[in-house]
């Protein structure tokens, strides 16, 4: 999502729809290519519903509901000039007529939208009343949880299981952070890809059970995940970390089934954001695990903490210096930062690696450091697991691990080797940061068929080995956004193969995708054992720390990066910048 529009032409729609009479200091953000249409008639509508007028306090307005479409909660009157004149393009600069800061946030503050609770004008930020009740709700139920009484474990039982479960010197971190979560009602549960969280996870829903078993309780576990493909791989993670457990400790976390948020919550079909599980029926479970937080919004958030019984124990586990969701919030972020100095702090860091090579360790930890210097050290060191292309053509640099992929696939497919197509997936992905121009995963996709089709000399469209990505929910089918296949020879035709062994005719398939690139943002939760990363030119707004940190840490073996230096720095230099005030407000509580 790029900061700005660009109106396709005088009749586009973003600009059309301005409605009559609108303030002219509002039509010159939108023919800026910063308001949309839309964004104007709510703010208009607002307006004329709430007795004001001032196109300062309707531009605030206007802008706070654009600040969510860009993930943020709320708006920062402070700062917003300046943050969107670095979008805009050099001749827009200095154009636009923003008001004066401290005279803006006064009218706003005087405004009968604010009295009316239209609008709200706390922790520095103008929210919208739906964002804000939502912030103050999580707020709320978190605080609430956090001094939650829980019923004391047996601790001689505890530290027993803990040393049985996590032994040694080499399991201390995650040993203290399991005993901390069976001690506490809420846990957040941090840390980098490699850090051992899923063995983490594995080994304290052993130690709950076992307390459970303790008190002669059944333990109801519900696992969730913001995506139905990152429920599918942490159920997938916690049978894999069940094979390391002690033998007699297995079946307490074997068989437990992960599912989406939305599924856990009980999915409503006549209401996208309000589910079957609330303050008025709760969840039936008594430990509640989401995995991959860092995906979920504000509002997600807000309806898993009033779904959650106040006895049950909470644990979210993830990584805040990935991406954040698609929808408003930073929530995972939020948490860790607002509630660090908290008393009763919930939050408990994994630091240690103990997965990769040192050189995709050093390069995620480098790029959280926010060292750009570093960063380009680790990526020239030629550290095992990171190659550097430095360049700012792609072609060669890509072309021959995309090429030999593809092969490999294709070969595989040709021959009806479903469970090898399959597999070659898993083992190289081209990530890109944007979908459309020469450093989209359009124009690469479209380049490694054209690879691909000189070097088997199929010109024609079979479409065997063509690797592909489902990019909407079919529960008919039962493929999910994210499921990943290869179209494979069969003796009945080409079908198209997913892991876990469905296949389909094509055809049947409504939104797919061919997957030989993909964004960064379709590979949050997923990896893959070799990943090329091509980094877009430096001026690219998606090029930010988080993009760059989460493409990185998708490689299980190998990561390779193309770009330039100065793309290198802009990437590490550049944050996603997302507007909050839910950190503020845990500090404050
Ligand atoms: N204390 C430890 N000592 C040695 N190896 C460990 C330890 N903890 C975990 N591992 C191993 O390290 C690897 C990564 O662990 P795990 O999958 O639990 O990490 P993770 O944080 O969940 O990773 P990701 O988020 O990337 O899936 C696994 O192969 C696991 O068996």
């Amino acid at each position: 999502m790029s900061e700005l529009f660009e109106p396709l032409d005088g009749y586009d729609r973003r600009l059309l729809g301005v409605p009559d009479g609108t303030p002219d200091e509002l039509v010159a953000f939108n023919v800026a290519g910063v308001l949309t249409a839309a964004d104007i008639h709510v703010a208009t509508t607002v307006g004329r519903l709430g007795g004001e007028s001032s196109p300062e306090v309707l531009l605030a307005v206007a802008l706070t509901v654009r600040a969510v479409r860009f993930g943020s909660v709320g708006l920062d009157l402070a700062t917003v000039a300046d943050s969107l004149e670095g979008a805009l393009s050099v001749d827009q600069r200095g154009t636009l007529p923003w008001p004066d800061p401290d005279r803006w946030r006064s009218v706003v503050a005087a405004s009968p939208l604010l009295r009316a609770g239209v609008v709200h004008l706390d922790t520095e930020l103008l929210h919208l009343d739906r964002y804000h009740a939502l912030e103050v709700q999580v707020c709320d139920d978190l605080l609430v949880r956090l001094d939650a009484e829980v019923p004391a474990p047996d601790e001689t039982l505890l530290q027993a299981g803990a040393h049985r479960v996590f032994p040694g010197e080499g399991y201390a971190e995650q040993r203290a952070a399991a005993a901390a979560a069976v001690r506490q009602p809420t846990t957040v549960l941090t840390g980098g890809p490699g850090t051992g969280k899923t063995t983490t996870v594995a080994g304290l829903l052993v130690l709950l059970r076992e307390q459970a078993e303790r008190r002669g309780e059944e333990l109801r576990v519900g696992l969730a995940a913001p995506t139905a493909k990152a429920a599918a791989r942490l159920r997938e993670a916690i049978e894999e970390a069940a094979d390391q457990l002690p033998v007699a400790d297995r079946d307490r976390v074997r068989g437990l089934e992960a599912t989406t948020l939305h599924r856990l919550l009980g999915f409503r079909p006549d209401n996208a954001t309000r589910f079957r599980h609330h303050r008025g029926n709760r969840l039936p479970h008594d430990v509640v695990l989401v995995d991959e937080t860092s995906m979920m919004s504000l509002t997600m958030t807000a309806r898993l903490l009033e779904a959650v019984r106040p006895d049950a124990r909470l644990i979210l586990v993830g990584d805040p210096d990935q991406l954040a969701s698609v929808e408003a919030g930073v929530v995972l972020g939020d948490l860790v930062a607002g509630l660090a100095e908290h008393p009763h702090t919930p939050v408990v860091g994994l630091r240690t690696v103990h997965r990769y090579g040192e050189g995709i360790g050093a390069l995620a930890r480098a790029l959280r450091a926010g060292d750009a210097d570093e960063v380009l050290g680790v990526l020239r060191a030629g550290a095992p697991g990171v190659t550097f292309a430095e360049t700012d053509d792609p072609v060669p640099a890509l072309r021959e691990a995309c090429t030999s992929a593809a092969l490999r696939m294709h070969a595989a497919a040709e021959a009806g080797d479903a469970p090898g197509a399959l597999a070659v997936l898993e083992q190289h992905r081209l990530l890109c940061a944007h979908r459309d121009g020469p450093a989209g995963v359009r124009h690469w996709n479209a380049l490694v068929e054209q690879w691909l089709a000189e070097a088997t000399g199929h010109h024609g469209r079979s479409g065997i080995g063509r690797p592909l990505l489902v990019t909407a929910n079919d529960y008919a089918l039962g493929v999910l956004n994210g499921d990943a296949g290869v179209v494979v020879a069969t003796p009945d035709g080409p079908r198209a193969f997913f892991t876990g062994g469905d296949a389909f005719a094509p055809a049947r398939l409504g939104d797919v995708d061919t997957m030989y690139a993909m964004t960064i943002h379709k590979a949050q939760g997923s990896q893959a054992a070799e990943v090329s990363v091509l980094l877009p030119p430096e001026d690219s707004l998606l090029l930010t720390r988080e993009l760059f940190y989460t493409a990185v840490t998708r490689a299980r073996e190998h990561v390779r990066v193309v770009g330039t230096e100065a793309a290198v720095r802009a990437a590490v230099e550049r944050r996603v910048q997302r507007a909050s005030g839910l950190r503020r407000r845990l500090q404050v509580s």
